[in-house]
């Protein structure tokens, strides 16, 4: 089955279709990670995206029953040069191509992925639409011109409902934008009480949870498309400690006054080296994000920048000065690694444990009283 890929700029891609039939539009970004095309394409912060991959051989090692990011993929397309269709690994359970079919996404591979990525890199990224039909080009482009991009991937990821992953030690309450499952997983394994809440969650909800801490998640889309999520932070940033990841640190930056901006083609991928300023050290880290917080949009702010990206500079982490929360714009939760970061948990949860002793429990009802009394304050601004 021929497949063809159409970007903005006209660049016409002809190659094999695998996976579903029909034709979808999205935002055409790339990975460059070597392996991990399963967390890739179920990670829902690519919700809307057509993703190519770099790495040349994609599918050999399949699909399988743990690796998934989330319960279903929400990519619009996925470009690869090469397909394989016979799995070799003892944990594949199936391919790729039925993934796909299963799930409606359509693929493309015999795509000269390099050259496609060398395009976005010159052009920065751009809308492209992705088909297996055999319409001609004139119409695929006025498809393509009408078609615009998502701007509600939150809610489409998002929980609709709470949930919990009961454990014994330190209660958090996870905000999912279209939270990576690897988020949870790091927390319970540190034994967190987890409750997962939807994006739209207001903060009395939040409070009446009784978090010790509060967890961002990453998402999809640009962080100025969920403004009642940065209002809701608002409400809670020094109340409780945050620890926020990629959307949730672009979102914390925006609740504290600073601002985001559009990359022009973005971090994807498993190698990307963040230099911490505090120590000097270097740390390789995960990335998938479009967006940064602008570096000048930090003054005023109660925003210090604690980590920069080493190849372009751009800011990666970020503490509040008077309160304890801290954010990075990269992924500590990194599947299939590299792990380097993963210790920022760790480091979350001492916060949570510092705190608690600088702020030893008041009985509950002050507490209430104190957060109702922060909401009157913030409603009279
Ligand atoms: N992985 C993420 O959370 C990505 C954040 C945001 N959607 C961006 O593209 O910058």
């Amino acid at each position: 089955m021929q497949a063809r890929l159409l970007l903005e700029d006209g660049t016409l891609f002809t190659g094999q279709g695998f996976g579903a039939e029909g034709a979808s539009t999205g935002e055409v970004v790339f990975n460059t990670g070597i392996t991990g095309y399963q967390e890739v394409l179920s990670d829902p912060s690519y919700c809307g995206q057509i993703v190519t991959m770099t790495f040349p051989l994609i599918g050999n090692y399949g699909i399988n029953r743990d690796d998934f990011e989330a319960i279903r993929p929400y990519i619009h397309g996925f470009v690869v040069r090469r397909h394989e269709d016979v799995p070799s690994n003892w944990r594949a359970q199936y391919t790729l191509d039925r993934l796909f079919k299963e799930y409606g996404i359509v693929g493309i591979s015999e795509v000269d992925t390099r050259m496609l990525t060398r395009i976005l890199r010159q052009h920065g990224t751009m809308k492209g639409i992705l088909t297996t039909g055999s319409e001609r080009v004139e119409e695929l482009k006025e498809r393509l011109n009408a078609s615009s991009l998502l701007r509600d991937q939150v809610a489409r990821t998002s929980t609709k409902t709470v949930f919990s992953s009961p454990g014994n030690r330190e209660r958090i309450v996870l905000i999912d934008y279209g939270a990576k499952s690897g988020i949870l997983r790091e927390l319970t394994q540190r034994g967190c009480d987890v409750v997962v809440v939807p994006h739209d969650t207001t903060a009395d909800e939040i409070r009446r949870l009784s978090p010790d801490g509060i967890q961002l998640s990453n998402g999809p889309g640009d962080p100025k498309d969920v403004p009642q999520a940065v209002e809701t932070l608002r409400r809670l940033i020094g109340e409780y400690p945050i620890f926020g990841i990629c959307l949730g640190h672009q979102l914390f930056a925006l609740a504290c006054g600073a601002d985001t901006e559009k990359l022009k083609f973005g971090h994807r991928g498993g190698n990307h080296p963040v230099k911490e300023l505090e120590s000097g050290r270097c740390y390789i880290t995960s990335q998938n994000h479009g967006y940064t917080v602008k570096e000048q949009s930090i003054a005023g702010t109660d925003l210090e920048v604690t980590h920069i990206n080493n190849n372009d500079k751009t800011i990666e982490g970020l503490k509040h000065k008077k309160f304890p929360a801290f954010t990075v714009q990269y992924h500590p939760e990194a599947a299939p690694g590299p792990f380097d970061s993963s210790y920022l948990f760790d480091r979350f949860l001492d916060m949570i444990r510092e705190h608690k002793r600088n702020n030893p429990q008041r009985p509950r009802q002050a507490q209430l009283a104190e957060a109702l009394r922060g909401e009157l304050q913030y409603a009279q601004k």
